[in-house]
C-alpha cells in the first residue's frame, strides 16, 4: 500500500510502472508489427496470384535430361523380374540403348545426372517441377500420374496440363515405380514441386504402363492415385517408338526384320517391346488386378492432336478440376503439324514441343503394316471392350 502513492508520483521510476509501461510499448510495438505484416500480406497477394499463374503457365523445356540419365534409363529398358517386356535391348537389333541421346534434349537444364539422383538419394531442387511461387506450399505424393504409353503423346499431354493453375507437376521422367523403387517413398516426395492447398501434384513416366510391379506399388501408396493413360494406334505407336530408336542408332536393322519372328511366315515378334507395349489389353489387365476402371483415364492420343482442348477437358473432368484450358489456349502450328500452346510458361510467346515430337516416320511397307494391323486387331477389340471405347484404329 505505501508503494502506491510513490508508485503514482515517480510514475516510470517505480518497477511495477517500469513493467507495465514496457508491456504497453511491447503491445503497441507489436501490433504495429502485425499491421504492417498484414499491410505487406494483402499488397503482396495480386502478385502472389500472379506468380503463381506465371509458375503455372511456365511450360518445361521439352528437353530436359541429361545424358547419363537417359543412358540409365535406357538401359533399364522395360525389362523386369517376370520378365513382362524384355525391353528395348534385343539380341537383334542390341536397342537398349537407343533413346538416350534423345532424351538429352528433354533434359537441358533441368535434371541432374541420374547417378547424383539415385547415389546422393536426395533429389536435386532442379529436378522438381517449378518452383513454388515464394516457397510456398509443402511437396505432397501425387495424386494424379499420367502412367503411359510411350510415344502415346504423354510429354503433350503433361505439356498442356501445367497451363492449370491448379496442376503442378515434374517435368522429369521419375521413374519412381519401375526402376527407383529402392529410394523410398521421401525420395519420391523430394522431387515433387511444392503445391498449395488444393493444387495436384503429376508426374509422368510412360514405362510404368508396361511394367507388371508398377501398379501394385502405385496402390500401395495410395488406392486413390488417379491414373491416365495416353493411348496411340499401336502400329503407329511402334514404328513411333522405331523411329526414336533409329534416330539415334541409324544402323539397326529395318522396321520389317525387327516385327517378324519369321518372314516367311508372317510371325510376329511379340518379344520386341515395340510390338509388346501395343498389347493394350494385356498390359490393363494387370492394372485392373489393383484399380477401379473408374480410377483410369484413357486419352486419346489421336485426338490429343486432332482436339486438343477436347482431350484436356475430359482430363479435367476426371481429375475434378475446373475446365481452364480451353480451345483458346491452343494453335495449330502449321510448321510443327501439331497443336501448340499460345503461350510459353512465364512469357506471351507461343511454344511447340521440341524435335523430338511430332518426328517423320520411315516409310514402311503397307503389307507389313497390314500385317500388324491384323496382329493388333483382336487385342484391340478386347481393349475397346474393357474401356467401353472404340478408340477407331481398326476402322
Ligand atoms: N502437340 C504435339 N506436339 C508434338 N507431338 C505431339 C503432340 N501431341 C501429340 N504428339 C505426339 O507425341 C508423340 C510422342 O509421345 P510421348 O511424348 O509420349 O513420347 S515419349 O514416350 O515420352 O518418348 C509424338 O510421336 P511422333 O510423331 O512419332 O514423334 C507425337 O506424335
Amino acid at each position: 500500500m505505501a508503494l502506491a502513492p510513490a508508485a503514482t508520483t515517480q510514475g516510470w521510476r517505480t518497477p511495477v510502472n517500469r513493467t507495465r509501461q514496457s508491456r504497453r510499448v511491447a503491445l503497441m510495438l507489436g501490433s504495429l508489427l502485425t499491421s504492417l505484416l498484414l499491410m505487406l500480406h494483402c499488397l503482396a497477394a495480386p502478385l502472389r496470384a500472379t506468380s503463381r499463374r506465371a509458375a503455372a503457365e511456365e511450360p518445361q523445356p521439352d528437353s530436359w535430361r541429361t545424358a547419363e540419365w537417359k543412358g540409365a534409363e535406357e538401359a533399364a529398358g522395360y525389362v523386369n523380374s517376370r520378365g513382362f517386356l524384355r525391353g528395348l535391348a534385343d539380341a537383334r537389333g542390341g536397342l537398349s540403348v537407343l533413346d538416350a541421346s534423345e532424351k538429352m534434349e528433354e533434359a537441358a537444364g533441368i535434371l541432374p545426372a541420374v547417378g547424383q539422383v539415385v547415389a546422393g538419394r536426395r533429389a536435386s531442387p532442379r529436378l522438381a517441377g517449378r518452383l513454388s511461387p515464394l516457397g510456398e506450399g509443402d511437396k505432397k505424393l501425387p495424386q494424379a500420374l499420367i502412367v503411359g504409353v510411350k510415344k502415346g503423346g504423354t510429354r503433350a499431354l503433361l505439356e498442356f496440363l501445367r497451363v492449370h493453375p491448379d496442376i503442378r507437376a515434374v517435368g522429369a521422367e521419375p521413374h519412381f515405380f519401375d526402376r527407383n523403387y529402392d529410394n523410398g517413398l521421401e525420395w519420391y516426395r523430394d522431387l515433387m514441386p511444392k503445391t498449395l492447398e488444393g493444387q495436384i501434384t503429376m508426374e509422368k513416366t510412360p514405362s510404368y504402363f508396361v511394367t507388371k510391379e508398377v501398379p501394385a506399388r502405385i496402390s500401395a501408396m495410395s488406392r486413390d492415385t488417379k491414373l491416365i493413360v495416353v493411348v496411340r494406334d499401336p502400329v503407329t505407336r511402334a514404328i513411333s517408338d522405331y523411329t526414336q530408336t533409329l534416330s539415334k542408332k541409324p544402323d539397326i536393322p529395318s522396321f520389317e526384320s525387327l516385327t517378324f519372328k519369321n518372314r516367311t511366315t508372317g510371325l510376329i515378334d511379340t518379344s520386341w517391346s515395340a510390338i509388346q507395349i501395343g498389347i493394350y489389353a494385356k498390359h490393363l489387365d494387370n492394372w485392373l488386378q489393383y484399380f477401379p476402371m473408374e480410377q483410369i483415364l484413357f486419352v486419346s492420343g489421336e485426338r490429343l492432336i486432332s482436339d486438343p482442348a477436347g482431350e484436356l477437358g475430359r482430363v479435367q473432368d476426371f481429375l475434378g478440376l475446373k475446365r481452364i484450358i480451353t480451345d483458346k489456349h491452343f494453335y495449330f502450328n502449321q510448321t510443327k503439324g501439331f497443336p501448340c500452346l499460345k503461350k510459353a510458361e512465364g512469357s506471351s510467346k507461343p511454344h511447340c514441343l521440341g524435335k523430338t515430337k511430332g518426328r517423320t516416320h520411315p516409310d514402311i511397307r503397307p503389307e507389313v503394316v497390314r500385317r500388324l494391323r491384323d496382329f493388333y486387331r483382336p487385342f484391340n477389340m478386347k481393349f475397346y471392350q474393357m474401356t467401353a471405347h472404340n478408340f477407331g484404329w481398326d476402322d
